[in-house]
Parts: structure tokens; C-alpha cells; sequence
């Protein structure tokens, strides 16, 4: 009935050793067929018993046509069941986004965990060193479960015991490459447990227009692009410093000017101003007007309105004192955005050494005072590098846009931003593919969350011009 297997000829080992003092005859047993089907019907009802557990539903829609057929015939099956393909096409039809957020995706999610990462799971985790093979056993990671949102799937995994996340921080280019995605990301969600992300496709993947301008003046929150999954990315400038930092072409333009225009609406009712430092003289000063007399572009004059902006930072301060905490914008005391194009230019290739310290100096300051009293620094930077930018880590905030080096990332971003798939420096060099894509990370989470700015063009900051000019 079975056929002979090669642990079957054991019994017929001879050693072929001349004078082998001691010769092994394993005692083989023969295990009894009705045994082995017993243990298999076994596996197969716990089986059946797990799949109803965790999804009854599915279970339900596959075995009721059966057992109805069996019990009253099959006109009466089909009477009784055609009903639920129907509503569910009608579901589909009239309200699309709640079917498929409440069942297309939980299909998509079945069928994803079984097609894609169940069927591949042992080859990819014993190729890429994360299981184990050992005495002939496999030792792997647990594939927990996978969600599917309308950009990526999501991959719990439980780790195996003695596992560190820089195991699999240092295998995502074998996990995307293995699962047939892109990329992959990981981040530590509960203790043992990572969740993969690996995006099916990319929603960043267009430029997308400048955002439109607020409906009420706010300082808070300014929508400037996108999320990876989707959400607008909103970028916080009041309370903080920002630090962009993108090679040339980056696109760190798309950034200030996205910032520059969610705070327009605040500009024209007096809660906010902006200060433009542009010593490369381009990119600020296409919208010069909106900056009116606070806008700097040689190192002197520059140099002169950082230090007016630490002396209204100053006044404020004293002002303050003992009365409040934090800063609340209003006419008498508006938020101060200084935007800063190439902050190096102001100091490490400032060949002046007293305005290069004077420049750096009020920088320090600004960044290290002035959040509380509503004096923020939005500054872009091309080489993050520790010896052209000495306080960068002064900004609470930071962009890494693309970048040349993978080493720059963490200086960005900080230590293991990389590693948990913040790739700055794989980011496409042609500018609709990749300018104004980057990663920052959010106050809430130490993930890095792709995003992509919106790009203000030349025609926008006319029309901001146009309206706002005069306010400022
Ligand atoms: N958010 C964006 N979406 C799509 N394309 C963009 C975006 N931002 C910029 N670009 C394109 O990329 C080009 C370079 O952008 P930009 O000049 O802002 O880069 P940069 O980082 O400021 O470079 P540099 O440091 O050389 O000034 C722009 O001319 C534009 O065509």
C-alpha cells in the first residue's frame, strides 16, 4: 500500500569499515498504516477547527450550500443562499468604499497570506538566515497575520526567541525581494512581534500639486504633501524647528514653499510673518513680496535680520517671564518664521569668520529660545555633515529629502532610521519620480514615514504673490 522509503533499508546497515569493533543496527519500527492516518485525519480536524476559529465567517459562506443541499435538496440551497452573492454585489455596487474597506480587503488579505507570503514563508525565511534549519527541523518565525490597506500589506511576524530587530533590519532587501515587493520596512510593534510593510504600490509615485490654501488663518498643523498611506502630511512649524536637508534637485523648494503658503491666510490677519534668508538668491526670491522688508540675501544682510529676529525673541522672552509658558500668536505678538534657503552658505562656506559667527550664533539661539516665545527656524541644508552643519541638532525636527550617502540618513534622521527603511539615498534622481519624496518622523512614532511634498510652481507663488503681497 506504501512505497518503500529510504528510512525503510536502515535495518540493512552494514558497516563497511574493516575491524569495526562495534557495528549499529538501528531498531527500526514499523509504524502501523491505520496509525499514521489516524494522526493525519487528526491534523486534518484541528485544522478545520483553527480555520473555523479564526474565521467563521468564511467557513460559514464555504460549507452552508453543502450541508443545505444535503438536508433539503439543491433548488432549496440555492434559493437560500443566492441572496448573500447578490446583496454583497449590490454592496459592492452602491456604497464601494465601505465593501471594500469591510470586505475586499479582508479577501485581498486572505488571499495574500496564502498566495504570497504563507507558500513562500519557509524558502524566504531559511534563504535569508532568519529561520533556521537544524537536525532537520525548521525553526521559523511566525507569520502571524497580514492586513492589507489600499497601498501596502502589513505583515505581523512573531520573532524567534533570541531575535533582535537588526536581524530583520539587516534582511529587507531579501524579505522585499523574496515576497515579490519593491521594498519592505520593519518596525517593532509589541515586544517579539515586527510588522512588515510591503507596499504593493506607490501613492507617491506622481508629483502632486500645491495643496489649497487654509480657509481659516492657523499657524498649527500646515498641510504641505502627502503620507505614503494616503494622509495629508501635515508639517508643524509653530512650537518647533524644522531642518530640510536634500541633496541638489531634492526638491527642498517644494517644502519652504508648501510651508510658506499654509501660513498665508495667519500672514494676511497679523498672527504671523514671515523672514526670508536667501543667500543663493534664487529660490526665496521669486516671492519676494511676501516677505516685505524681512527679506535678506547677502550674509550682511542676513546676519541683520537674525539678529533683529533674537532681539524680538529676547523682548518676548522678558516679557513672558513668569507669566506664560508658551506662546499664543496674536496681532501684538505674531508666530516669526524664519526661513532659512542653504543655511551652510550662512556659515560653513561663510569665508567671513566674524559674520560667520555671528550668523551661527543667532542661529544657536533662535533654535535653542525661540520655540516657546513663537520664533521658529524652517531651514534647508544639501550636506547634513556634522562639520557643515554643527547645530543641526538643535532642530527637533528633521526632512531627510534624497541623499547622496546612505550615512547621511541617520545623520538626519537619527540613529536606525535607515535600518527601519528610511532608504533617503535610493530615492529616484529624475525630478517627477523622486523630488520632494522624503522621510521624517513623526512626534508620535520613531517609524519613518515616506512622504512626498507638494509642488508649489512658479505660476502658484505668482498667484500668493498676487493676493498676499500686500499683507506681508
Ligand atoms: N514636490 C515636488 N514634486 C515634483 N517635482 C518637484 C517637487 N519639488 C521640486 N520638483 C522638481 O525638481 C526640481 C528641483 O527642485 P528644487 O529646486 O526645489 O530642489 P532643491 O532641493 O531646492 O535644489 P537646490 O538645492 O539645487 O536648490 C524643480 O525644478 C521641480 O521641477
Amino acid at each position: 500500500m506504501f512505497k518503500r522509503l529510504p528510512g525503510d533499508e536502515a535495518r540493512n546497515l552494514v558497516s563497511t569499515t574493516p575491524d569495526t569493533a562495534v557495528v549499529f543496527r538501528p531498531a527500526v519500527v514499523t509504524t502501523p498504516a491505520i496509525l499514521t492516518l489516524i494522526i493525519l485525519a487528526g491534523r486534518v480536524l484541528a485544522g478545520l477547527v483553527r480555520m473555523t476559529w479564526r474565521h467563521p465567517i468564511a467557513m460559514l459562506a464555504a460549507v452552508a450550500p453543502g450541508v443545505l443541499t444535503i438536508l433539503y435538496g439543491w433548488q432549496t440551497a440555492l434559493l437560500l443562499t443566492a441572496p448573500t452573492p447578490a446583496g454583497l454585489a449590490a454592496w459592492a455596487l452602491t456604497d464601494r468604499d465601505s465593501f471594500v474597506r469591510l470586505v475586499g480587503r479582508r479577501l485581498q488579505a486572505w488571499w495574500r497570506l496564502i498566495w504570497i507570503y504563507r507558500r513562500h514563508w519557509q524558502p524566504v525565511m531559511i534563504v535569508s538566515g532568519l529561520g533556521r534549519h537544524i537536525r532537520g527541523r525548521d525553526y521559523l518565525p511566525r507569520l502571524v497575520k497580514v492586513t492589507c490597506t489600499p497601498w501596502a500589506d502589513l505583515v505581523t511576524v512573531r520573532m524567534l526567541k533570541g531575535q533582535a530587530v537588526k536581524d530583520w533590519a539587516d534582511r529587507l532587501d531579501h524579505l522585499a525581494q523574496g515576497f515579490g515587493a519593491v521594498s519592505c520596512r520593519v518596525a517593532l510593534t509589541h515586544s517579539g512581534r515586527l510588522t512588515l510593510t510591503f507596499p504593493r504600490h506607490d501613492p507617491l509615485a506622481v508629483p502632486i500639486p500645491s495643496r489649497p490654501l487654509p480657509d481659516a488663518a492657523t499657524v498649527e498643523a500646515i498641510e504641505v504633501g502627502k503620507q505614503e498611506d494616503g494622509r495629508p502630511w501635515l508639517l508643524k512649524v509653530h512650537g518647533t524647528h524644522v531642518l530640510v536637508a536634500g541633496a541638489t534637485g531634492a526638491g527642498k523648494g517644494s517644502i519652504l514653499w508648501s510651508a510658506i503658503r499654509g501660513l498665508l491666510p495667519a500672514v494676511a490677519e497679523g498672527l504671523a510673518e514671515l523672514w526670508a534668508l536667501d543667500p543663493k538668491l534664487m529660490e526665496l526670491s521669486y516671492g519676494r513680496d511676501l516677505f516685505g522688508s524681512r527679506y535678506a540675501a547677502t550674509p550682511e544682510e542676513c546676519a541683520d535680520l537674525l539678529d533683529e529676529a533674537v532681539s524680538i525673541m529676547q523682548k518676548r522672552a522678558a516679557r513672558f517671564a513668569g507669566l506664560q509658558r508658551n506662546h499664543t500668536p496674536t496681532v501684538d505678538d505674531p508666530f516669526v518664521l524664519v526661513v532659512v534657503d542653504e543655511v551652510a552658505f550662512l556659515t560653513a562656506y561663510q569665508t567671513d569668520r566674524q559674520l560667520k559667527h555671528r550668523i551661527s550664533a543667532a542661529l544657536a539661539t533662535l533654535t535653542t529660545q525661540g520655540r516657546a516665545v513663537g520664533v521658529g527656524v524652517l531651514a534647508a541644508l544639501q550636506d547634513p555633515r556634522k562639520e557643515v552643519m554643527n547645530i543641526r541638532n538643535l532642530f527637533p525636527d528633521k526632512i531627510a529629502l534624497r541623499l547622496d550617502e546612505s550615512e547621511q540618513v541617520d545623520m538626519v534622521l537619527g540613529d536606525g532610521a535607515r535600518d527601519r527603511g528610511a532608504l533617503a539615498d535610493h530615492i529616484s534622481l529624475v525630478p517627477e519620480l523622486g523630488a520632494g519624496i522624503g522621510y521624517v518622523r513623526l512626534e508620535t512614532s520613531p517609524e519613518p514615514v515616506r512622504v512626498r511634498a507638494a509642488y508649489v510652481s512658479d505660476t502658484d507663488i505668482r498667484a500668493m504673490v498676487a493676493t498676499f503681497g500686500r499683507a506681508a
